[in-house]
């Protein structure tokens, strides 16, 4: 995977002689060893690496260290021990002017309760970043307004912040971000304060942005749910630590131990797995080719659970066709009972045989479906 922004094994110790601390910590000694000297362990140990395009999320509980491991991102604190590097700059050896110049035109911040100034107009408030960029008044403004209309907030631009909902505050922050033309998001639990609503509402603003920008994003948040829909991968941070990096079906159905699976607990499974990461891989053949419904890879759960209400056998799932080369191959198949197993928040077994198709056609089947 080629990487746009690396982490590589990242300490940030508050306190006295960190790197003392840091050394401690490598020698095996604990987060609650070090608080009882009064030295807090914010960040231990985290490397990953954010693809170009990729919305990387970090998900943890309040005080895991998600915000100390963004600003290490940013360089607005100065890692302990670890570099960060970015397109291949090690952002830890610049000094303070090329890190502002970084700053400024690479990496954007969207923050939790976006401080607009009141007595700007919204597009004088989006246009913040580039004024700052010493970009002359009429281009900044015709980049702000893009950014607005890309936000949704065409119409709004004359307007004054305290004239807005919550919601559209959130989005004047944004396009203040996209308007700098930043190729690097850093989003710190941008969503939180707003209602649940206007909260999905943004998610998908986002998703649906992204679909065109394709920012390299890093977006911080305590909730889970939030985590799955946004996130390309996630890391799940515990007590300074990334306990686990993956995708949101990896963290669902490959927890890396006990706390992760009680992340997922609560998290609504058909919103996240799709055929390919239920579907029974040992591919039996008897499902293939009877001219029934097939589900793709990507299909979503909740439609594969209707399609498996619609058959009287497991649905097969069959990869390739137009545009992917010709051959359509049959990939995995889905027991009815393995739907509601994975609901239930664990692979079901499939138990008994599959009911045989009452559909004519050859329903013995081949692995290779021929084209119809
Ligand atoms: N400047 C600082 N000085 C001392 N300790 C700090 C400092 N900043 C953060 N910490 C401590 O580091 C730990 C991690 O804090 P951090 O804010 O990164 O966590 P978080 O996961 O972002 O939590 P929250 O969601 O509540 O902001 C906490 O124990 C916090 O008290």
């Amino acid at each position: 995977m080629s990487s746009r922004l690396q982490a590589e094994h990242l300490y940030k110790v508050f306190g006295r002689r960190p790197d003392d601390a840091v050394e401690r910590i490598r020698k095996g000694a604990d987060r609650e060893e070090l608080r009882e000297d009064g030295v807090t362990a914010a960040v231990i140990d985290a490397s990953f690496s954010v693809a170009p395009g990729e919305i990387f999320v970090v998900m943890g509980l309040s005080g895991s260290g998600k915000s100390t491991l963004l600003r290490m991102l940013n360089g607005l604190l100065e890692p302990t021990s670890g570099r960060v590097s970015f397109d291949g700059r090690d952002l830890t050896a610049l000094d303070d002017r090329e890190l502002r110049e970084v700053r400024a035109r690479k990496i954007s911040m969207v923050f939790q309760h976006f401080a607009l100034f009141p007595h700007r107009s919204v597009r004088e408030n989006a246009a913040y970043g580039l004024e700052v960029q010493g970009v002359p008044r009429a281009e900044r403004e015709r980049r702000a307004d893009e950014a607005l209309a890309l936000c949704g907030l065409a119409g709004w631009e004359s307007s004054w912040p305290d004239e807005l909902s919550g919601g559209m505050q959130q989005r004047v922050g944004l396009a203040r971000a996209l308007a700098t033309d930043a190729d690097l998001l850093l989003m710190d639990e941008s969503f939180s304060a707003l209602d649940p609503l206007i909260r999905r509402d943004m998610q998908d603003q986002l998703l649906e942005l992204q679909k065109t920008l394709k920012k390299t994003i890093v977006f911080i948040t305590h909730d889970l749910n939030e985590a799955m829909r946004l996130g390309d991968r996630i890391a799940v941070m515990r007590d300074g630590r990334i306990v686990q990096t993956g995708t949101a079906e990896d963290i669902l159905l490959r927890p890396a131990d006990d706390y992760v699976a009680s992340f997922t607990k609560d998290v609504d499974r058909s919103r996240v797995l799709t055929a390919e990461s239920v579907m029974d891989t040992e591919v039996r053949g008897d499902e293939a080719d009877c001219g029934c419904e097939t589900a793709d890879p990507a299909t979503p759960f909740t439609q594969l659970c209707a399609l498996s209400a619609r058959l009287s056998h497991p649905v097969a799932v069959v990869a390739g066709g137009e545009g992917e080369g010709g051959e359509r191959r049959l990939v995995g198949v889905v027991p009815r009972q393995r739907l509601v197993g994975f609901l239930g928040g664990r692979p079901g077994t499939e138990g008994g045989e599959p009911v045989p198709c009452d559909r004519p056609g050859d329903a013995r089947g081949e692995k290779v479906i021929s084209r119809a």
